[in-house]
């Protein structure tokens, strides 16, 4: 019988969607650091992983999408 640490952690992808500019990487990397990053307009997109990992509890692997909101979709 393992702890609930040592299971295999759950995975899940977010998408940050907005307007460029808007403040999807500022969010991002204050939920990351608790830190107001100086930023630069994102090309293409960054991937950033967060874990939530405590003693009996939950083990979640955070995978976000911090997309550029200068899409062209035509
Ligand atoms: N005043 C204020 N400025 C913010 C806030 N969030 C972000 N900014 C500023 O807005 C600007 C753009 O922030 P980013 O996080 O780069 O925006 P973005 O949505 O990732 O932009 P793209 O990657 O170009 O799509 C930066 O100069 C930030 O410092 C906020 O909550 N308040
Ligand atoms: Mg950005």
């Amino acid at each position: 019988m393992g702890s609930h640490s040592s299971k295999v952690p759950l995975e899940t992808q977010i998408l940050i969607l907005g307007l460029d500019g808007s403040g999807k990487s500022t969010l991002l990397y204050k939920l990351k650091y608790n830190e107001a990053v100086v930023t630069v307009p994102t090309v293409g997109f960054n991937v950033e992983m967060l874990e939530t990992k405590e003693k009996d509890s939950w083990h979640i692997l955070f995978f976000f999408f911090d997309t550029t909101g200068a899409l062209c979709l035509y």
